[in-house]
Parts: structure tokens; sequence; C-alpha cells
């Protein structure tokens, strides 16, 4: 048993560290997204390494003036400190470019990465964001590109920055005093054990709170999002009292990560304090005994505190660095999702199907719950042009069956086609193109009413659009706004009625004029008048359209060629309005006589 366990710890060990390894190897592989702006890379690089060797070479001219001051160098003071100021302005120079230059890589960079990261998002397939959360998938989005945006340029160049300084400091110091240095550098050894030691330690730590911020985060997202329900709920104090315990982890979590790194941190300075101490004494009595001129220990000491500082700065990037790989894995890992559709593919040729459709023995589970069969051989034929109900009672696996018409699933056994054609032949964008859909919850985005209409069709010209509207019998609600065709909906816009709304979805279903339509009826009922102009609406667009009816009200569907009655992912009944009618103690029959039995 105890063996077992070992074995167990033995190759959890190996895991992580072949995650750790593949991690930097990811986080490389995002480096791709810089590649298009190398030469401003290259650029910002060279003023890097021109103003990292003016502050190199302050150390020295501290020395040169010091000479003077003891009259034992050729230049006078005047000109050492022109001298001086010339590099100072140098340097200022230097900088600006750098920072101009990496920023200009760096913001273009992180937007190529957030457009391939969402334009990767919003063409996975539907099963994806069932998985996810759409708070995390935006924190993706939005923090874990900003944790790379700073590690592509700045952290990479100070890290070639200090390394530079390191070996270029260390050569100097070298020069000045070989003993000294040999001496300076007996102190490392401690500094970097400690380092290692403790940089893992809260490397994990702080991984931890940034998960636990993410957690935080999505509760802010989803109630926002749905803030009409928190407030209908009167739930605002648990969800302020959720955000707080999640925050309250963050804080805890990473307060105890601030505790070790402070500790680090302090003995870091200690043991480098520590070490100048030791160096300015050692070096003090190789003045004194006259090994060395004074002006040379001061050159050192400066040097010193410079290669020190590179050292404690560098455990902080190493931090970042690690940060990183957590983020550009997260990125990676999404960008690495295979797609249904490839943004950047030519549209294919728009090929428009008659329209005949058949289910053939469909069955199907949600990849979320795969062991629950929602349907359970399923079979049913449209022929073009025709209209067909599905009725049934909640959770029958009406808007299922619509759904896998969709793609949006892939069936667990059966087959869709089209024309005779399998679904699965389609190409995807050109399948839903054959098809239009009135949702249930009509969604209008913000913007015009013209742009909401157009997405029907994008490029449609504004005297189609007013057609489809007209046809819709949106053009009368729509010409009473002052704006008209330019009023602004939407989150931030004028709220449409839910009839006026499901109008604008009808015109543009009109305007996308697919062979196929699938109309998901509103669960809740109009008022009459609106009613009558949605029901005219659609009476229109059904026209010469193969339509499948997700019916909730049944009154709507008499005129219906066929009705399907599902329960429980099955067939139950079918036939006509009349015909299912008269069935005694038929599904249907009982479900018509619910709806419209006054109640007693
Ligand atoms: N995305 C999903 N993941 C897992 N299960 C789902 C999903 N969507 C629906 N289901 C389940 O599948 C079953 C059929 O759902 P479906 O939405 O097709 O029913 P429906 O007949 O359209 O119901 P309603 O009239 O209420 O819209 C239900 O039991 C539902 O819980």
């Amino acid at each position: 048993m105890a063996k077992r366990r070992n074995a167990d710890v033995e190759s959890d060990e190996a895991d992580k560290k072949r995650v750790t390894k593949e991690g930097f190897r990811k986080a490389l592989s995002i480096f791709r997204f810089v590649r298009p702006y190398r030469v401003q890379y290259i650029i910002g690089f060279v003023f890097l390494i021109l103003s990292a060797g003016t502050t190199m070479s302050f150390g020295l001219l501290i020395g040169q003036i010091t000479s003077v001051i003891q009259g034992k160098s050729a230049y006078t003071l005047n000109q050492v400190t022109l001298f001086f100021v010339g590099v100072l302005v140098a340097q200022a120079i230097f900088s600006f470019f750098r920072i101009y230059f990496f920023s200009q890589v760096s913001e273009r960079a992180m937007a190529d990465v957030r457009r391939a990261t969402y334009s990767k998002i919003i063409t996975l397939p539907i099963p994806f964001f069932e998985q996810r959360r759409v708070g995390e998938l935006t924190s993706r989005i939005s923090a874990d590109v900003s944790q790379l945006q700073d590690v592509l340029t700045l952290t990479v160049a100070e890290l070639f920055r200090q390394v530079a300084t390191l070996v270029i400091g260390t050569a100097i110091i070298f020069y000045v005093s070989w003993k000294l240095t040999l001496f300076m550098l007996g102190t490392f050894p401690v500094i970097i054990i400690a380092a290692i030691f403790f940089g893992k330690f809260i490397r994990k730590l702080s991984k931890r709170a940034q998960d636990y911020l993410a957690e935080a985060n999505v509760v802010v997202e989803e109630t926002l999002q749905s803030v009409n329900i928190v407030k209908a709920f009167t739930n605002e104090r648990l969800e302020i009292h959720r955000y707080g315990s999640a925050l309250q982890r963050v804080v805890s979590t990473a307060l105890h990560a601030a505790k070790y790194r402070g500790v680090f941190v302090s003995f870091i300075i200690f043991a480098l304090f520590g070490g100048i101490i030791g160096v300015v004494w050692y070096g003090g009595s190789l003045v004194l005994h006259n090994e060395m001129p004074f002006s040379d220990l001061l050159t050192f000491i400066v040097y010193t505190t410079f290669i020190g500082g590179s050292v404690a700065g560098m455990g902080d990037l190493y931090a970042q660095l690690q940060k990183t790989v957590g983020s550009s894995e997260r990125i990676l890992e999404i960008l690495g999702e295979a797609s249904e559709v490839n943004a950047d593919d030519e549209l294919p040729l728009f090929v428009p199907v008659q329209g005949n459709i058949q289910f053939d023995d469909i069955k199907f589970s949600y990849p979320a719950r795969p062991d629950i069969p929602v349907l359970k051989g399923v079979s049913l034929d449209v022929a073009a042009g025709r209209k067909i109900a599905l009725v049934g009672q909640s959770g029958a696996g009406k808007s299922t069956l619509v759904q896998l018409l969709m793609r949006y699933y892939n069936l667990s056994g059966g087959r869709i086609s089209i024309d005779g054609r399998d679904l699965n032949t389609f190409n995807i964008t050109e399948l839903r193109k054959n098809i239009a859909v009135v949702p249930q919850e009509v969604i209008l985005f913000g913007g015009t009413i013209m742009e909401n209409i157009q997405y029907g069709r994008l490029g449609a010209s504004e005297a189609d659009v007013r057609e489809a509207a007209r046809k819709a019998n949106a053009l009368n609600f729509i010409e009473s706004f002052p704006d008209g065709f330019k009023t602004i909906v939407g989150e931030r816009g004028v709220k449409l009625s839910g009839g006026q709304r499901q109008r604008i979805a009808i015109a543009r279903a009109i305007l996308k004029d697919p062979a196929i339509l699938v109309l998901d009826e509103a669960t809740s009922s109009l008022d009459a008048e609106s009613e009558q102009l949605v029901q005219s609406a659609l009476d229109e667009l059904m026209q010469n359209r193969t339509t499948i009816i997700i019916a909730h009200r049944l009154a709507t569907i008499r005129k219906v060629d066929r009705i399907y009655v599902l329960r429980e992912g099955q067939i139950a009944e079918s036939g006509t309005h009349d015909e299912l009618a008269l069935l005694e103690d038929g599904v249907y029959a009982n479900l018509v006589r619910l709806q419209f039995e006054p109640i007693s």
C-alpha cells in the first residue's frame, strides 16, 4: 500500500516537472504574436542596450570624478561633469525610444492575441460554451492577455538588461579588482539557493491568489449580466456577501503569499547589504594598504549595487514569467480548440437548398449529461415548403431537435439530411445560411434598428431592409420613433416591447430569405393586437418555406400540415390537428383540453 502511494507521489512529481517544461515551451510559442513586429522589437532592443550601456557607465564616471577631486586625473572637473551630463541626456533619449518601440510591439501584439482569442472563442461549437462560464472566457481575453502584455516586451527586455548588467558589471569589477570581486562573489551562493527555494513556494501561492481573483470576477460578471434577476429576488445582500467572501479568499491567500515574499525580499536585502558592508570593509583595507586607489573602490561599490539590484530584480522577473506561463497556457488552450468554422476561411459558395428535411432515427444525449438520453429514436420527414409543428411537454426534446438541425451538437445516433444530403457533408456556414430562426426570446444587439435587421443579411440595402420591415409589420412602429431606422436599441438604447422585438426578428429572417425556417414560439402571450400583427408577419414569412414550429400555444398551429407530439424523447403521435384532436385519450387531445378548457 505504502509502495503504491509512493509511486503515485513520484508520478505526480514527474507530471509537475513535465507540465512546467511544457508550460515554458508553450509560453514561448505565444511569441509568434510578436513576430510580425520584430523590426520594432529589434529597434527597441537596440535602444535598450544603449540605455543599459549609459546606465552602466555611471559607475565609471563616479570613479573618474573622484580621481579628479583627488587631483589624479588628466581631465578637469568641468570636463568630466559635462561628459556626465551628455551621458545623462543620451540616456534620457534612449529610454524614450526604448519605451516607445516596445509599447508599439506590446500594444499591437496584444490586440492580435485578443483578436485571435476572440475569433477562436466565437467560432467554437456550442458544447464548449456549456462547459465554461462567460466570466471565465472574458477574463481570458482581459486579465490573461494583460498578464502577457508586460512579459512579452518589458519583462523579457528587463530580464535581458538585468543579465547584461550582471555580466558587464562583473567584468568591470573583475577588471577593477579581482581580489575584491572574488570576495564579493563568495556571498552569492547563499542568495541564489534562497531565491530558488523561496521562489518556487511563492509562485505557487501567487497562482492560487490569481485563481481566486478570477473566481471573484465571475461573480461580478454573472450578477451584472442578470442584474434584474438579482433585484427581482432582492438578493443584493447575498451577492455582496458572495463577492465579499470570494474577495476575502483572494486577500488571505495574497497576504499569506506576501508574508513569504516579505521574508524573501528582506532576506535578500539583508544579504546584499551585508555583502556590501563586507566589500567596503575588505576594499577599505586594500585602499589602506595602497593595493587599490580610492576611486576604484567607489567604482567597485557602485557596480556591486548594480549587480545586487539586478540579482534581486531577477527573482521578481522570474515570478512574473511564471505567472505568464499560466496565462499563456490558458490562452493557447483556447487557441488550440477546434473551431466549427474557420473565421479566416473564405466563405463557401452559398448553395440554396430546397428544404426537404429528414430526421432518421435520431438518438441524442447532451455532451454535458451523456448518460441521459434526450432523444430516443425520433424519425420525421418534412417535404419542401411544408409546415410542421412540434408539441409536447416542457423538456420533451422539441428545442433539442431543432438544435441538432442547426448542427450545434453531434448526433449520438441516426442521421439528419436535407434534400437527401447528410447534414455532416454540409459546410456549417452554408448549412446555417439556409436556416432562419425566430427565437423565443429575441435579443437585440446594441446598435440601430437598421443594423439589427441587417444582421439577417450583412450588406443588405436600406431599401431591402425597409421592405423586410414592412412585410414583418414593423414599419409602422419603427417610423413612429423620431430617429426611425437609426433608433438605437439594445442595452443602452430604446427598449422595445416583446411583440416589437419579435417583428424585428421576423424582418431579419425575411431579409435572410432561407428555404428553412424555425419558429420557436414565444411562451408569453402578447396582447391581442400585437399577437395579430406578429401572426400575420409570420404568415408572410412562412410562405414557400419549410417551417418547423416549436409550439407552446396550440391555437397557432391548427393550420400546419402535420403535428408531431413528442413525449420523453420519442414521437408519441403525429397527424393533423383534426386527426389528433379526435384521438381518444391521445396526448395531443389532452393538451388541447388542458389549454382550452375553461378553468372551473
Ligand atoms: N444544453 C443542455 N445540456 C444538457 N441538457 C440539456 C441541454 N438543453 C436541454 N437539455 C435537456 O434536454 C431535455 C430536452 O430539452 P429541450 O429544450 O429540447 O425541451 P423542450 O421540449 O424544447 O422544452 P421547452 O418546451 O421547455 O422548451 C430536457 O430534459 C433538458 O433538461
